[in-house]
């Protein structure tokens, strides 16, 4: 099939139309359209069946996102036509892969799925990632001589090393990394600092030394497999250290090297999860933590996959956070929509931005237990059946701020919450709930989005009722635009027995447990918020 299109694009700008014979590639399901020779403009990616028409395209085009013409033509050259071959990705966190039987036992559950011809994202081994940090911040005080000594730098190698044991490995495929990690710890000693720059570089050694390690593995399991870090095959990021955003030049070049390779000589592809590259620096980024979630739907949309699946230790998105009240039970569809609010307030099973790549690629995301293959999961999905949906989970967040701002100058003003919010945008901090009356305005501080419809009622009243039975006062009640979401403001003291309360409530008899008396202080210190969901 020939993939040379005919786009008439329309500009943003200045509205003229101009013809544009703009060859791009596709992969299975999409195909990406460079806007402009200018590194500065964007991709943009169209559904596939789109592609071969004559239309006009209206798009608009992001400052600041950028892509490097060199990568879309050499990508173009490798896509022409061809629908990529691999058609899931599979992302393993660390507690899937948290020693060399339970990669083992990962390596089976492939295995089980050879017909799938996945893409496998891994996260670092365990808490690596946690010991990283944690070595790191000793080192900036420890001295260059006593650097060895590090603790967590003694549990990381032995890990490592005894998992390549075990699984009967060479150990000179992690060990020029466990080389150069001391050699980095010996830098921050002699630095007495930890910049961000440096904290990415820093954890990017447990993912690179997992997927090291798994590959190696399969191959010599006899399962072809091949290793790639993701800084290295066009995850492109934003500068941000510790928290990039993933550029549109990413999947064009991420699709390109991943088909490219398996076209030329297939091999189960290992990608490491959680790491970029910044596009200025040129330095390691990554993405967040539980960025690996993000990894595999970067993925997916890049190569218009299938499915992308998340396997964890849970039965797939739970009502609740588990450790907090152990009766929490398995979600079986969600929307997008809902994953991410879930994600946004707090709920630690997925990365907040993984949900976007899955939802502009309409590409179902299934969460899956690797504890438990059997076990059904979620699937997250455009949509799904609400019509007997009142609540679907119920997530905590500690030690959120609430704000009151309370002025008789409002009364009959305008322009008034303009002032307060500029505020907040000079300061760089995002605004989670707000409630307003005349002369006042509440505001939680912190990254969200909120919605109503016609359930929320219903939800919202009962709620308030399981908490006022209880004895719990609400201190503030926000629903916002996204139409997902209620959040109740409550204080510290008091959120952690709110959780089984409305758990038992909406998911489980009508009985309600009751709350232990609970002491009131009102000291206007930071209170968590109940997002019902
Ligand atoms: N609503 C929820 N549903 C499922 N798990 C949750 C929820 N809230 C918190 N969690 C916690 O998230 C953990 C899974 O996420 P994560 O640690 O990122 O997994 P992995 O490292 O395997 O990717 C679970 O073990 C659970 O303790
Ligand atoms: N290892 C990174 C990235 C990640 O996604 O981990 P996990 O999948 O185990 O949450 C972290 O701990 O943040």
């Amino acid at each position: 099939m020939a993939a040379s299109i005919q786009f008439a694009l329309q500009s943003p700008i200045t509205g003229n139309k101009r013809n544009s014979t703009t060859s791009i590639g596709v992969s299975s399901r999409f195909c990406y359209i460079k806007l402009g020779t200018e590194p500065s403009m964007r991709w943009v990616c169209v559904k596939r069946k789109c592609s071969y028409d004559r239309r006009i395209l209206t798009v608009s085009c992001q400052k600041g996102v950028t892509s490097s013409s060199k990568e879309g033509e050499a990508w173009k050259q490798s896509l022409d036509g061809e629908a990529t071959p691999l058609s899931v990705v599979m992302k393993f966190g660390g507690s899937s892969v948290a020693s060399a039987e339970r990669i083992k036992e990962v390596a089976d559950l492939i295995i089980s799925f050879s017909e799938e011809r996945p893409v496998i994202v891994l996260s670092a081994m365990g808490k690596t990632t946690n010991k990283l940090l944690l070595a790191g911040e000793q080192a900036v005080c420890c001295g260059v001589s006593n650097v060895s000594e590090i603790s967590e730098l003694g549990l990381i190698k032995e890990l490592h090393l005894k998992t390549v044991l075990e699984l009967g490995l060479d150990k000179s495929i992690i060990s020029v990394l466990l080389d150069e990690l001391e050699q980095l710890l010996k830098g921050i000693a002699m630095m007495k600092e930890l910049t961000l720059r440096t904290r990415d570089y820093l954890v990017s050694f447990g993912e690179c030394m997992s997927t090291r390690i798994f590959a190696a593995y399969l191959n010599k399991i006899g399962v072809k497999a091949r290793q790639y870090d993701a800084f290295d095959i066009g995850f492109i990021t934003t500068d941000d250290f510790t928290n990039a955003d993933i550029l549109e030049a990413t999947y064009p070049a991420v699709a390109k090297k991943l088909h490219g390779d398996w076209i030329k000589d297939s091999a189960i592809p290992i990608v490491t999860g959680f790491l970029g590259k910044g596009w200025k620096t040129c330095a390691v980024t990554t993405l967040g933590r539980g960025g690996s979630d993000l990894t595999a739907t970067t993925i997916g949309k890049a190569l218009g996959l299938r499915e992308i699946q998340v396997w964890k230790d849970v039965d797939g998105v739970l009502t609740c956070d588990p450790n907090i009240y152990p009766k929490a039970r398995p979600v079986p569809h969600l929307t997008f929509e809902e994953a991410a609010e879930l994600a946004y307030f707090g709920a630690q099973v997925l990365h907040p931005q993984s949900m976007r790549p899955a939802r502009e690629g309409d590409i179902p995301v299934r969460v899956k237990n690797s504890y438990n293959p059997q076990a059904p999961g979620t699937v997250i999905t455009k949509e799904r059946d609400m019509s007997k949906a009142v609540l679907t989970s119920i997530v905590l967040k500690s030690n959120i701020t609430m704000l009151d701002i309370v002025s008789t100058r409002m009364l009959g003003q305008y322009g008034f919450l303009a002032k307060v919010f500029s505020i907040f945008e000079d300061l760089g901090i995002s605004v989670d709930c707000v409630a307003t009356s005349e002369v006042s305005i509440s505001v939680t501080l912190d990254p969200s989005k909120l919605w109503s419809r016609e359930l929320i009622q219903q939800a919202s009243t009962e709620a308030f009722n399981v908490l006022r039975k209880n004895g719990v006062n609400v201190q503030m009640i926000s629903q916002g635009a996204s139409k997902v979401n209620i959040s109740l403001i409550v204080q510290d003291s008091e959120a952690k027995q709110c959780v089984p309360a409305l758990h038992a409530a909406f998911f489980e008899s009508d009985s309600l447990p009751e709350l232990e008396e609970a002491g009131f202080s009102d000291n206007g210190a930071p209170v968590p918020s109940i997002s019902l969901l």
